[in-house]
């Protein structure tokens, strides 16, 4: 028989993955936040890189989702003028591509990025640019090529959700391919930006709503079953919804029980992007461990990985999936199984999905040494 293969964090950044929640103003690397603080003479809680990104994943390791989110002014006061986001964009390109990255949708609150005097089309417009440059560059190179398109967010305490969908639909052919609310969820329900989906809906194109992270299960029965959302943002509080049998730890799947709503989520395949790391860090999960995607996975949930923040939680695909195959026990197969899940749930054309799958996805895992 052969051995099976040692999972090491090389052969895990080899294989190819899919990351369909990463927050562009979450992921910069510290020492171009520091370059461009600098220009734009923002002021910073550390002056080296290595003390900056210790600075970030410390802050955002506060047990509670505002305090993490109030790490994001500063990554949100350097990218404020067009050349800056669109550095901060092909960097994104950069960086996920050396993950081994091959596809992803990168998602960020264009109405974050006026305080420079810039129009929301230009905001857009700048990102693109710079994905663009990054994704042409490395297609000129030796790896896999890698698709990286937007998501737009809207900002679920402030009331422009229905133009930032109005322009999420505007740029639907030209890199944009869905829309988003995101921050503080307590106290602001998905249903307060109903108009925004519909408009979404009417338009034929697809959301994603962040619930369920610091906020129960309300919050993903609106966000599925009033607002429409195609995808839930984390949704991992649905484990709410289903009760573990006697030794209370869930060791046989047969002896658990599944309550309305996580029976609509896994019998209509909603996706759920769950982040492991970001969980632990506001505290919607205790540990890695004890992160429900590992029961949640062994349901069959139509499970995807993600990293959310990579410089707030200091991580990448490769390490949040070491840490499952180190905490549950994944083997390349469960690799193969979230990366498929995630590339069927993208809102890129199905023919492209399609593609993505047969002529990267697999034969990717199969050189890894799956069959
Ligand atoms: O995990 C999260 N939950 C809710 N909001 C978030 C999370 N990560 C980032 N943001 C918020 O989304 C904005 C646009 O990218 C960020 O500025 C941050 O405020
Ligand atoms: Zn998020």
């Amino acid at each position: 028989m052969a051995e099976p293969t040692a999972l090491t964090s090389d052969l895990i950044r080899s294989v190819p993955k899919v990351l369909l929640h990463d927050h562009l103003d979450g992921g910069l690397r510290p020492a171009t936040v520091l370059e461009l603080a600098d220009e734009v003479g923002h002021p910073l809680p550390a002056d080296d890189a290595g003390s900056l990104g210790r600075w970030f994943t410390e802050s955002a390791d506060s047990g509670s989702l505002p305090r993490y989110l109030e790490t994001f002014d500063h990554t949100v006061a350097v990218m404020q003028r067009a050349d800056h986001l669109a550095r901060v964009a092909r960097e994104c390109v950069e960086d996920l591509a050396d993950d081994g990255v091959v596809y992803a949708e990168v998602r960020y609150a264009p109405e974050q990025h006026l305080g420079g005097g810039l129009t929301l089309e230009e905001v857009v417009r700048a990102v693109q640019e710079g994905l663009d440059e990054g994704m042409a560059a490395r297609a000129g190179g030796p790896g896999r090529p890698v698709v990286v398109r937007q998501l737009l967010t809207a900002m679920r305490h402030a009331a422009r959700s229905r133009e930032i969908a109005e322009l999420a639909v505007a740029h639907r052919d030209d890199g944009v391919v869905g829309f988003d609310i995101a921050g503080a969820e307590a106290g602001y329900p998905p249903t307060r930006h109903l108009d925004a989906f519909e408009h979404m809906k009417r338009s034929n194109a697809h959301f994603t709503i962040h619930a369920g992270e610091a906020f129960g299960l309300p919050s993903i029965w609106e966000a599925l079953q009033w607002c429409g959302a195609d995808r839930l943002g984390h949704g991992v509080r649905l484990v709410d919804d289903i009760e573990l049998g006697e030794a209370g730890v869930a060791s046989a799947v047969d002896d658990v029980r599944l309550g309305r709503l996580a029976s609509y989520v896994r019998d209509r395949r909603v996706p759920l992007e769950l982040c492991p790391h970001s969980n632990v860090q506001t505290g919607a999960a205790a540990s890695i461990a004890e992160h429900p995607i590992g029961l949640l996975a062994r349901l069959r949930f139509r499970v995807t990985v993600n990293t959310d923040n990579r410089l707030m939680s200091g991580t990448s695909m490769t390490r949040e999936m070491q840490a499952l195959v180190d905490a549950f026990g994944w083997d390349l197969g469960d690799l193969r199984w979230v990366t498929v899940n995630a590339m069927k749930s993208a809102f890129a054309h199905f023919d492209q999905r399609l593609r993505l799958i047969e002529e990267v996805i697999k034969p990717g895992y199969a050189e890894a040494g799956l069959v």
